[in-house]
């Protein structure tokens, strides 16, 4: 990882909204699955991008087909989302919202019913252990699987929504935005809308989405993710951002991951500015500490020091995801409850 942020950064309480369950492996868990299997001769170049390189999206999304390789069993699961969820703790994130794949994998008899559970299992000895953290869970469909697949991931979704008590609150549209056309997912997506599951999407990552962008602005989603290619200045269109700007939807940015896998030249010249400005409600995320070798703190001092943010700023920044996240009205309630009493040390 890169150089730990400024203490400032570390104690500010943060909201994680984007993060990726095995994208978000950090490198001391990457060693014990390893060591756990020697035979598929891994090498930590294949799972994560160091300080100073960058590779294409596509590249990075060949580090996921490793990670999956490592992790998929059980008890990899539950190790993965106890070590990530108590590393984001650890960080000064009190609230996060996990989202991951399920999988299922024939060589070890896991089903995707049973790794999601895995997943909301961790959850919940995270809580039991009392860690300082409120989790909620985002099912994702990967676009490379295609419409049939989306749906019955949108079933699986529904019913974990209802028996999770209230760990499974939405569902995201995640994986190579080069794979797929977003149409095919509409009827998917909107079954996920009508049985209460918020929708969290990405949405023109790459630049030749603005016709996929257009059309599933129309939903519309709760969150839009990335959203690198939405504004008229990199290709896209001022009616995608009018649309976005009508429906308030918050934007999950990202800027590490989207420097570092090429699809945003420089941090100067990252999005985050142009909706900033416009006073729309931004949420800095890691999307994959792991991989992007990153952190939440280390994202909110690279944002301050880029654009000339003040402590003040930042604060109304972590303070204004709240906002943007799926929790229920009491949680969001006690959350800023807390952004209030923590207020005192952060500024001491
Ligand atoms: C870099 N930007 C990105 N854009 C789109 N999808 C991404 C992503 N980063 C991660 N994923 C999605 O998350 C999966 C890994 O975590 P899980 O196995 O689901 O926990 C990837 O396979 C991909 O589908």
């Amino acid at each position: 990882m890169e150089k730990p942020a400024d203490s400032f950064y570390r104690q500010l309480p943060k909201v994680e909204l984007h993060a990726h369950l095995n994208g978000s492996i950090s490198v001391a868990t990457m060693e014990n699955l390893i060591s756990r299997k020697p035979h598929l001769n891994v090498q930590h170049s294949m799972t994560a991008i160091h300080k100073g390189q960058h590779r294409t999206l596509g590249q990075a999304f060949q580090a996921f087909k490793v990670i999956h390789q490592l992790v998929d069993t059980e008890e990899d699961i539950l190790m993965v989302a106890k070590a990530v969820i108590g590393e984001f703790a650890a960080d000064g994130v009190k609230y996060l919202e996990l989202r991951s794949t399920p999988r299922e994998e024939t060589k070890t008899g896991l089903t995707k019913r049973m790794y999601v559970e895995t997943v909301i299992e961790g959850i919940r000895q995270c809580k039991q252990e009392g860690l300082d953290i409120e989790v909620r869970f985002l099912v994702a469909v990967d676009r490379r699987n295609g419409p049939q697949v989306a749906m019955e991931t949108v079933k699986l979704a529904e019913d974990l929504m209802v028996s999770s008590d209230g760990v499974v609150v939405g569902l995201d549209l995640s994986g190579d935005p080069k794979v797929g056309h977003g149409k095919d997912f509409v009827p998917a997506l909107q079954k996920a809308k009508n049985c209460g599951l918020k929708l969290a999407l990405h949405l023109s990552e790459i630049p030749s989405q603005k016709e996929e962008s257009e059309l599933l602005l129309t939903l519309p989603p709760d969150r839009i993710g990335h959203g690198t290619f939405l504004h008229p200045e990199v290709g896209g269109s001022q009616s995608l951002v009018d649309k976005v700007r009508e429906k308030n939807i918050p934007l999950e940015l990202c800027l590490t991951s989207n420097v570092k896998g090429l699809s945003v030249p420089s941090y100067d010249k990252h999005h985050f500015l142009y909706w900033y400005q416009l006073g729309h409600p931004c949420v800095l995320c890691t999307d994959d500490k792991g991989v992007f070798s990153t952190e939440l703190s280390q994202e909110y001092q690279l944002a301050a020091s880029t654009f000339g943010l003040s402590q003040e700023a930042v604060w109304t920044l972590s303070q204004q995801a709240i906002s943007c996240s799926f929790a229920p009205g009491p949680l969001k309630e006690a959350l800023s409850q807390r952004w209030v009493s923590l207020r005192p040390q952060v500024f001491r």
